[in-house]
């Protein structure tokens, strides 16, 4: 056991700093914890100034007395001014809790940054060396420490800083190895900035959120164990005064005088509070950032309005959409990006939607999932899903169907993976929210769904963590995630984008067999048509928020009607053979007809 573990937080944060610090100005909570916090710490520093009393001179003649003009918080048992001594014992508390603080933290954020952004062996050095923290009893080896050192309070609090920040670097080490895998971090690598400056540019601001909140309930933890030396007489040893060693005292006059516990109880019992009500305060900002930017929030759901585009038959479809529009509430006004679209998805086909970037095909397929942000607006006449229609479904029944009937595959299968989770617990937590059972059975069925997606050593690839993955193994991972509600409905966005070419065709290959085992439906949204023209069976093709044509792959590239579809083949070099010969193909079929 580690002298003291901190709280983990699987989320990571995209807030920055100034964005948190004006999140927590909007908290009324929070500013007053802070204000109490400042008080507290400006009136201990300014200790002299404000009390006519010295800390330890005594006045035998008005022992223990209760609150007066004179004293305003009575006096002690050896007639001392607990005012006074309250604020002159804050002052180791809070230097001690300080120091405890900062060895925790640089320890905690140099070693989790370069365990996260190193690989290898640098990284495993680090694990074994907080392995190492963590299976020691750092308060007994404080204990040592004290003797050691000649009860040397500061030595201790640089003990319990040490002993306490493995949490931390863990913290640090999985939010950064996240951060470093986003796109942006990759481009700036490839872009030849140094280590060092990606580090502190890149990732280090992104870690603002966890680690303020990690250090400030740390401080709570680190001034509690300090009061607790002092009620033990070490460190600050009396008549010195100290937070903790006065509760000692108090507790030893409890019958005669149970006013003194109130006082120094108090002020410990203030100052741990308003830490942990900070240390809340960042936690919420932090995970309303990060919802806002990953956008995991409802659509808002407005009155449909009339649209000219035509409904499409029902006939065997899986899923119907209807007139569906989307817009965007900006800084600029509203701005609507798909305009009144309308298409289905049969059973079990595999159907593409392709178009430029910016098109609108994501918005398209994340708003089938309500995964649209809270500034997206979406209408349809119609949108029906396996024979329900969504407007009839409760949040509830909305929320089933995500995972269940419908699965999400998305672009970056590390960004859809917890990096705090190892692959097992992953699957194990997906796997009983669907449907209750226990934990064996999830893990038995978490081990098939990884033979499902043909990931060889499936017991030993649930046990890793996410980092210890390679992209492909990742994005296979993320789809056994999808498989695990037995979905109908397979969105895959864009899903071999961030992989290489050979990993890419292994992905889809894995896709098409698993339709043809499962006979789910796939929609691929890409802008690759020559993924599309591999992949396949119909393709729906949008440019600028609008279907500009929708046919069976064979029609779409033998005889592509609009000129967006044209410019697309001409633009895939790759397509322009594959079109002369479906060209052919079209013309001898309607010369036989
Ligand atoms: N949160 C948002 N706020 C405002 N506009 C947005 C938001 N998300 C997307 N858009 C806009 O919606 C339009 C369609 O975006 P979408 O991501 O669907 O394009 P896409 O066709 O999938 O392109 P890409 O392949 O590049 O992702 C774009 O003009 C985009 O700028």
């Amino acid at each position: 056991m580690s002298a003291v573990t901190p709280i983990v937080e699987p989320g990571i944060t995209n807030g920055t700093a100034n964005a948190g610090l004006r999140g927590l100005l909007r908290r009324p909570l929070a500013v007053a914890a802070l204000i109490v916090l400042a008080v507290i710490v400006v009136a201990c520093v300014l200790a002299p100034v404000l009390t006519p009393y010295q800390p330890l001179s005594q006045n035998l003649n008005a022992v223990m007395q209760l609150p007066s003009a004179k004293h305003i918080l009575g006096t002690d048992t050896l007639g001392r001014d607990v005012y006074t001594r309250i604020l002159f014992g804050g002052r180791p508390a809070l230097l001690g809790a300080l120091e405890a603080m900062v060895v925790f933290g640089v320890i905690g954020i140099i070693l989790g940054l370069i365990a996260g952004y190193s690989r290898d062996a640098v990284d495993r050095v680090i694990s074994v060396f907080v392995d190492l923290l963590m299976s020691l009893p750092g308060i007994v080896v404080m204990f040592a420490v004290l003797a050691l050192f000649n009860n040397n309070l500061g030595a201790a609090m640089v003990t319990l800083g040490l002993f306490s920040s493995g949490g931390l670097v863990r913290v640090v080490r999985a939010a950064t190895k996240a951060t470093r895998e986003e796109l942006y971090v990759a481009a700036a690598r490839v872009s030849g900035l140094g280590s060092m400056r990606i580090l502190l540019r890149h990732i280090a601001p992104k870690l603002v959120g966890p680690i303020v909140i990690q250090v400030s309930l740390f401080a709570g933890i680190a001034l509690v164990v300090q009061s607790g030396l002092g009620f033990l007489n070490l460190g600050v040893v009396a008549p010195a005064p100290s937070w903790g060693g006065m509760v000692g005292e108090a507790s030893q006059v409890i019958s005669q005088s149970p006013w003194l516990l109130v006082p120094s109880g108090g002020i410990i019992g203030i100052t741990v509070l308003a830490l942990g009500i900070i240390g809340d305060a960042v936690r919420d900002i932090n995970a309303e950032t990060k919802s806002r930017s990953g956008g995991i929030t409802r659509k808002r759901a407005l009155a449909p309005k009339a649209t000219a585009a035509t409904a499409p038959a029902d006939g065997d479809a899986l899923l119907v959409v209807d007139g569906l529009r989307i817009a965007f509430d900006t800084p600029r006004g509203e701005s609507e990006v798909v305009h009144g679209i309308s298409f289905s998805v049969r059973r079990g086909e595999l159907i593409g939607l392709v178009g430029e970037s910016g098109s609108g095909k994501t918005v398209t397929a994340l708003s089938l999932l309500g995964l649209l942000p809270p500034n997206a607006a979406i209408t349809s006449n119609r949108t029906v899903f396996d024979g329900r229609e969504f407007t009839s479904l409760s949040k509830e029944e909305l929320h089933q169907l995500r995972g269940a009937g419908i699965g999400l595959i998305s672009q970056e299968p590390m960004v859809a993976l917890d990096p705090s989770f190892t692959v097992g617990q992953q699957l194990r937590e997906v796997i009983r929210a669907h449907g209750g059972i226990s934990r064996a059975d999830a893990h038995r069925k978490a081990i098939s769904l990884l033979e499902d997606v043909r990931l060889p050593e499936p017991e030993s690839v649930a046990r890793r963590y996410p980092h210890e993955l390679s992209g492909g193994m990742a994005q296979r991972v993320v789809i056994a995630l999808s498989l695990a509600g037995e979905p109908k409905l397979l969105l895959a966005d864009e899903p071999t984008t961030a992989l290489d070419v050979t990993v890419q065709a292994e992905i889809l290959d894995l896709l098409r067999a698993l339709r043809d085992e499962r006979g789910m439906a796939i929609l691929l949204v890409t802008h690759d048509l020559g993924v599309v023209a591999d992949f396949c069976e119909r393709a729906v093709v949008m440019q600028h928020g609008r279907i500009v044509e929708s046919k069976d792959i064979d029609q779409l590239f033998g005889a592509p009607e609009h000129e967006y579809t044209r410019a697309l083949i001409a633009a895939t070099p790759s397509l322009i053979d594959l079109t002369d010969v479906e060209a052919q193909n079209v013309e001898v079929a309607s010369n036989a007809r």
